[in-house]
């Protein structure tokens, strides 16, 4: 058992697994891995290295499912990243014994920047080149070497609409995609990643000093409860206030995150197919 404490002290709901359904989940995602590069009839797989826990965790299950030659870790910086952040993400690699690079994309954003000055002081949608940038370098790569990229997302993110789409989004597959994110530190925990990282602050680091929590509004611990209880488990809003230690302006606004990113997680609509 893990002695990292992943759980906040005041979460709503505690969603930790136990160490045979940690082990149940190592294997399912490790085969899934495995599984989904040999489908692909790839050599290997491409993951961007932040030093976050999402991304740690996601390398860390590829290495034990392909080994540490079928994975080529990309670390991207941009003048947004903290560089110790980025020294982790280096560290991550070094521990894995994983091929990696380093590639700035400054460069690359400021040539999108100057392209339309005006929309380069739009920290959102400045932010969401860096994003996208590291999405065409991962594919770039991944072409080249007979790869597939892996992507970090995990449940919380996705059932937000907490990504870029066509950003870090735009990947093959989403190992840790159905962990919550309690369960993803957990997880990371269980299979030896070091408690500094298990714990780092989760941040898109789009603008400095941006936090996912801060600019979502809501703890992940918050965001995991509601999900589970009320948008992918059964419970009505009024039992889930009544029942545990969430306000009904949490769940609204958990369930506006989730409707209003509905079309992040489909396929571009087309219209239908008019009758002939
Ligand atoms: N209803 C609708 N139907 C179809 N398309 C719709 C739409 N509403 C917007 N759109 C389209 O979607 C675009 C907006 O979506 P998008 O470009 O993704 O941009 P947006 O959702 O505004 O911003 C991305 C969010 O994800 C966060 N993020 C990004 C990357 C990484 C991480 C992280 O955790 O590491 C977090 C970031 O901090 C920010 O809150 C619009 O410009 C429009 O093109
Ligand atoms: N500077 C970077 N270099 C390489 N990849 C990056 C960089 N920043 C983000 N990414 C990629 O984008 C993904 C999404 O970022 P996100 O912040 O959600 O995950 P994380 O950094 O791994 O974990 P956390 O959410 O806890 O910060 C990362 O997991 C990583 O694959
Ligand atoms: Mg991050």
């Amino acid at each position: 058992m893990t002695d990292v404490d992943v759980l906040s002290e005041d979460a709503p709901l505690d969603l930790r697994l136990s160490d045979a359904e940690l082990e149940a989940h190592r294997e399912h995602i490790t085969t899934f891995i495995r599984d989904t590069v040999a489908a692909a009839g790839a050599d290997g797989a491409v993951l961007g290295l932040s030093g976050g826990i999402d991304s740690t965790l996601t390398a860390f299950l590829a290495v034990e499912a392909l080994g540490e030659d079928g994975l080529h870790g990309l670390i991207m910086p941009s003048v947004a990243n903290a560089e110790d952040m980025m020294s982790d993400a280096e560290a991550v690699a070094e521990m894995l014994g994983i091929t990696y690079d380093v590639v700035e994309i400054q460069p690359i954003a400021e040539t999108f920047f100057n392209t339309f000055p005006e929309a380069a002081n739009d920290r959102m949608a400045a932010g969401n080149v860096y994003v996208r940038a590291r999405g065409v370098l991962n594919y770039f790569v991944a072409n080249h070497e007979n790869c597939i990229v892996l992507g970090t997302g995990n449940r919380a993110e996705a059932m937000t609409g907490y990504f870029t789409k066509y950003g870090d989004q735009a990947v093959d597959c989403n190992p840790v995609g159905n962990l919550y994110k309690q369960q993803v530190r957990q997880l990371a925990a269980h299979v030896g990643v070091p408690e500094g990282l298990v714990m780092q602050t989760p941040s898109a680091e789009m603008w400095s000093g941006q936090t996912d929590e801060k600019e979502l509004g809501l703890t992940y611990d918050v965001i995991d409860a509601v999900l589970a209880l009320h948008i992918d488990g059964p419970l009505s809003a009024s039992a889930t206030v009544r029942n545990f230690d969430i306000t009904e302006a949490q769940i609204e606004r958990v369930v506006e995150l989730y409707e209003q990113s509905a079309h992040k997680r489909s396929m571009p609509p087309a219209p239908p197919s008019l009758d002939r």
